[in-house]
């Protein structure tokens, strides 16, 4: 199973690696005669190599479907969207098979990026010592605890190096510690030149963010510099200059 979207062509620093262009999204009536509900109405998002890009917006205002139509995993009805290089997901709800080990998921979608045993194995050491889950690496993935499970599907969504990096809520249950050690993990990926794209409720991690885009009806908002007057205008430092 492949979670990556592959396009040709190399990321170059700072050029555009996902362009979404007047998307559209509407779903379909769960119910029959039921209402339609229209999410995206519009939305234009560009996210460049080397940038931390935060999507916030109110509970039900389209961000996930948003986020899904980008890495590819769900259709859109009008728009475009254009990706560079590969794509690393990680969803709000992991998307993990109960019945494998932890070892056994890496190999997995390991073999479904492409990557040799040796590399899988490598990559699993590597993020099982950054995100401290070594010790579980032979339980079955519904063994593991909530924090212990957000952990693995985070790393496979990182195993293969991926040139975009698209997180939907990474951290849910995540302790401090390793709430801060995430991120670390994104600084030192965006460095490196990824594109890491992450679903965001906390007002507290708004600094860490190069840019915040608001999804509000239907559409994609810029509100980075919004952002950074209101946080100059909570400063009270800045108050009582
Ligand atoms: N598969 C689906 N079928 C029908 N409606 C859906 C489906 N998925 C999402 N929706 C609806 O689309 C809207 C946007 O949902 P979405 O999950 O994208 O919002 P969100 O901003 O990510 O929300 P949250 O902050 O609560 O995670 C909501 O009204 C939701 O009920």
């Amino acid at each position: 199973m492949k979670r990556t979207t592959t396009t040709t062509g190399t990321a170059a620093s700072s050029e555009p690696l996902v362009r979404g262009d007047s998307l559209e999204k509407t779903y379909g009536s769960r119910l029959p005669f039921g209402r339609s509900t229209p999410v995206l109405t519009g939305a234009d998002i560009e996210v460049r190599a080397g940038e931390i890009v935060g999507i916030v917006g109110e509970n039900g205002s389209g961000k996930s479907t948003l986020m899904k139509i980008l890495v590819g995993v769900l259709d859109h009805d009008a728009g475009t969207v254009e990706r560079t290089g590969t794509v690393g997901w990680c969803p709000q709800e992991p998307l993990l098979y109960d019945r494998l080990t932890v070892s056994e998921t890496f190999r997995l979608f390991g073999a479904g990026y492409g990557m040799s045993r040796k590399e899988i194995d490598a990559a699993k050491r590597r993020l099982a010592d950054e995100l401290d889950f070594e010790r579980y690496l032979d339980y079955r993935v519904d063994q593991l605890s909530g924090g212990n499970r957000q952990k693995v599907n985070l790393s496979i969504a990182l195993m293969h190096d991926p040139d975009v990096l698209m997180l939907d809520e990474p951290y849910t249950g995540f302790d401090w510690e390793t709430y801060l050690r995430f991120w670390d993990m994104a600084q030192d990926l965006a460095d490196d030149g990824t594109a890491v794209v992450m679903i965001s409720h906390l007002i507290e991690e708004r600094s860490r963010l190069d840019r915040v885009f608001e999804v509000r009806d239907g559409l994609v908002h810029d509100v980075t510099d919004e952002e950074t007057a209101s946080e100059l205008r909570s400063d009270p430092e800045e108050e009582h200059e």
